[in-house]
């Protein structure tokens, strides 16, 4: 081969694999390139350990009995997804129904915008996402509502990477974010004017206490809502399918075990809201959620591949391939779920915190 013809050919390999690394790389276009995934907070020599321990922790869901580590463990999940969510997923966590003729952009933001269109917020008013990613849903909603959103998450890096994100939209005036526990929340009694949680509140190890403490936190009159991740009447636990596909989407999810629908507006009555409205939007007449999860199975080949290479360069932390073939599962798990039936993602449930405590009784 003459030195001409290698130039060429070399030079058609680096572009090949750079096409292959940052092109088709990002499954989301707004995402992360996968040349910068990473171990969110944990230093990459300590991913795979991390991972690990996260999967010995969360490995028999059902059977978690020190509640008090959850969120640790939920803070390690997220140090080890956020940027492969990012890269692969875009800036907002959470699933939403189809909607034909509409891109998956547009139908999770619309998905965000019903939850600040249904508490009903004005201009100005300050309102609370609880469990706030790297702020996705905040910024579709605090541009849609123009109410000032303080977000609130576990996890230090989505905090970093949500006042980045937040900046360079343009939106940090009207959207704040704070590193601590829903569970425990650094914010005065009715001090909100309104709040919600997208897919975050199912981690918590006892729904009671996040409901507690948000009921806490808002203004009397003024309302919650939540998509909350649960098993629907279809759920049969004799049926050993319907446990394994649980089951995977708990340990794949940092889940101490999915609630059942019914226990939604139990818990909310019992911390004091009154249920203004209850409704599985993932059910007919609307259109699946999972299919973009279906839809995307070659691009997570191709992402395997990409993550195999990069990790192998060293590149990407010894870790990221155990983490991203987790969630490899986990999507098939998730597909399973919404397929059959037996699993949503968006029960929706709208409460008000009454107006007095009599009230309430
Ligand atoms: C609400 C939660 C997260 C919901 C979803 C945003 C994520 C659940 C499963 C995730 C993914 C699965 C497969 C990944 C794929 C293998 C990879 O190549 C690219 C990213 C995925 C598509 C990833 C993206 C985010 C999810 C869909 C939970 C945690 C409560
Ligand atoms: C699946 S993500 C959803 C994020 C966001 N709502 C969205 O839709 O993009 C769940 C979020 O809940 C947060 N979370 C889980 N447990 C938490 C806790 N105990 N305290 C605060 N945040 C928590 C996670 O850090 C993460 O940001």
């Amino acid at each position: 081969m003459d030195s001409l013809t290698l130039f060429f050919t070399g030079a058609l390999v680096a572009v090949g694999i750079y096409w292959f690394l940052c092109v088709l790389g990002p499954a989301e276009r707004k995402g992360k390139r996968a040349v910068d995934l990473s171990g969110g907070s944990i230093s990459a020599e300590k991913v795979q350990d991390n991972y690990k321990q996260y999967w010995s922790f969360f490995r028999r869901p059902k059977e978690i009995e020190t509640a008090e580590k959850v969120p640790d463990f939920v803070d390690t999940f997220y140090n080890l997804v956020t940027d492969i969510y990012e890269w692969g997923w875009g800036q907002s966590f959470h699933f939403s129904p189809s909607i034909p003729g509409k891109s998956h952009k547009d139908a999770t933001r619309l998905h965000e915008e019903m939850a600040v269109d249904l508490i009903q917020v004005k201009p100005g008013q300050k309102i609370l996402d609880v469990g706030c990613g790297v702020g996705g849903p905040m910024r579709a909603i605090a541009s849609h509502s123009r109410a000032n959103v303080v977000g609130i998450t576990i996890n230090e890096y989505q905090v970093n990477r949500a006042r980045l994100h937040n900046k360079k939209a343009g939106l940090d005036a009207l959207c704040e974010v704070v590193c601590g526990n829903f569970l425990q929340m650094p914010f005065d009694d009715n001090s909100f004017d309104g709040a919600y949680s997208i897919e975050a509140t199912c981690h918590a190890p006892k729904l009671e206490e996040v409901y507690a403490e948000i009921y806490r936190v808002l203004k009397p009159g003024s309302m919650y809502v939540s998509y909350e991740w649960v098993t629907t009447e279809k759920f049969k636990a004799e049926d050993d399918e319907h446990v394994e596909v649980i089951q995977g989407i708990e340990r794949g999810d940092a889940l101490p075990g999915l609630r059942a629908y019914v226990d939604i507006a139990e818990t909310a009555k019992k911390v004091g809201f009154e249920i203004v409205k209850e409704k599985d939007l993932a059910s007919p007449p609307a259109e699946p959620w999972w299919t973009r999860l279906k839809m995307g199975r070659l691009a997570y080949w191709r992402n395997h591949i990409v993550v195999q290479i990069l990790s192998a360069v060293g590149v990407a932390p010894k870790g990221t391939v155990d983490v991203h073939e987790m969630l490899f599962k986990t999507a098939d798990y998730l597909t399973r779920g919404g397929e059959t039936g037996i699993f949503s993602p968006m029960h929706m449930i709208l409460c008000r915190k009454p107006e007095s405590p009599e009230e309430s009784s």
